[in-house]
């Protein structure tokens, strides 16, 4: 059974009602829906069943073990960005011969641990860390796989601190130098040179940005192969966007089938892709329980019991997601702002929302499940919150909430 649409991620399933889980289970706690990450993950395997390809989901958007599981028992591959997320990916049972390892910064011991489980790649940012893959594979006698990511100066239409495909971003090596990069790679020691990637942005709602880049990296493609150095696979890294409001980004299959279309006159070239988003965001709820109604003179404030550190993307984007009322009732209806408990003016989860509540409602937060926990902190000593797991009629807690004691675990006062 389906508990989320891919565009308006129904909440109410007939036999797992989220009421429940927020007695069981207390909150603030995010729940997650298995059918509905399947679903999303199978709308990019289905459409591209007829090029080869790979999904590689973004780790970052939601990391959870039980969430990284659920994707590897359907094949997919992950893109991580750090040591600790190819720590998960393989305590998730996820295989290590089908990760990329992207992200500008990665040090010569996340780099030594990833090509001891044998990675996929390595999306080498720049030209140092090439050199620094090359002398760590060499001196431990391994060959390190990469792709060089190309950072193709397309504007993605997005907020600026997702966008990453322009020249002023940090990401990537700027296309204008990616054949002297790969020629120079192809001297290298300890270095195969296996693919190309590129990743513009987040949130795009428009194929055309993917497409344009494409276009421009295919072309690179193209002048290696001339040069004698064949590709194995593109990457076309994450990005789509997902409907949080109005927004009416192209359905995977869509997205998926442009691609492909352009990829005609290379049929051996991989398609890997790196969704996170548009796996994860709209299989999540936060579930948060107002705690107080108040009035500043015209302003109606909802004060909830999730705040900027349980959820950071309205504060951070500010970000607009869908806040509606687990069990609507009838009543009054005010523009809130919804708040959380953290003490920063910037702490709301959404603002001048018309709703009517009381005290003890209990909202959710739609398009929770990407970026969601993965960008939660303990600031103001706020433990964690849980994650919760609907999988068909059964409810799994995938990570209990923290405790008090939890918060200070490992920290210490000086001696006497
Ligand atoms: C290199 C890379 N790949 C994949 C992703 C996943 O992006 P999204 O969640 O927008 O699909 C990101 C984040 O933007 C990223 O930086
Ligand atoms: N954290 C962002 C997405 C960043 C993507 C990371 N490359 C968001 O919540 O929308």
């Amino acid at each position: 059974m389906d508990y989320f649409n891919y565009r308006e991620n129904t909440l109410f399933a007939e036999s797992v009602s989220v009421n429940d889980i927020a007695q069981q289970f207390g909150t603030p706690c995010y729940v997650y829906s298995r059918a509905t990450l399947e679903r999303h993950y199978k709308a990019f395997t289905e459409a591209a069943a007829n090029h080869q390809h790979l999904v590689c989901y973004a780790v970052k958007a939601n990391s959870n073990l039980a969430v990284l599981n659920v994707l590897a028992r359907l094949g997919s591959g992950f893109d991580i960005v750090s040591q600790g997320e190819l720590a998960r990916v393989v305590a998730a049972g996820g295989e290590p011969s089908k990760v990329v390892f992207s992200g500008v910064a990665k040090t010569a011991a996340e780099i030594s641990y990833a090509l001891s489980l044998g990675i996929k790649c390595f999306n080498v940012e720049s030209e140092a860390e090439l050199e620094r893959i090359s002398h760590v594979a060499s001196q431990e006698g391994l060959v390190a796989p990469i792709s060089i990511r190309v950072n193709p100066d397309i504007d993605a239409k997005t907020h600026p601190y997702i966008s990453t495909g322009l020249k002023e971003n940090k990401f990537g090596i700027a296309i204008s130098r990616a054949l002297e990069v790969y020629r120079h790679a192809a001297q290298l020691p300890g270095i195969d040179i296996q693919g190309i990637d590129f990743h513009i942005g987040s949130q795009l709602t428009e194929v055309e940005p993917f497409l344009a880049a494409l276009d421009k990296v295919l072309a690179i493609v193209a002048q290696l192969a001339e040069y004698g150095i064949t590709l194995k696979h593109l990457d076309v890294g994450g990005g789509l966007g997902v409907a949080y409001l109005a927004e009416e980004p192209p359905h995977p299959s869509t997205y998926v089938s442009q691609l492909i279309e352009r990829l005609a006159p290379f049929p051996d070239l991989e398609l890997v892709f790196e969704p996170g988003r548009a796996i994860a965001a709209n299989a999540g709820i936060l579930v948060t329980q107002v705690e107080y109604l108040k009035q500043n003179q015209d302003k109606h404030f909802a004060i909830v019991d999730a705040g900027m550190n349980d959820l950071l993307r309205p504060s951070l984007y500010q970000a607009w997601q869908n806040i509606i009322p687990v069990s609507p009732h009838e009543g009054d209806t005010q523009q809130y702002d919804i708040v959380g408990p953290v003490c920063e003016t910037g702490d709301f989860l959404g603002k001048d929302r018309a709703l009517c509540l009381t005290q003890g409602d209990l909202l959710a937060v739609r398009s929770a499940g990407a970026y969601g926990f993965t960008m939660s902190s303990n600031y103001n000593s706020r433990p964690r919150v849980a994650e919760i797991m609907v999988d068909g009629d059964t409810v799994h807690v995938i990570r209990k909430r923290e405790t008090i004691a939890d918060l200070y675990q490992g920290e210490n006062t000086l001696p006497a």
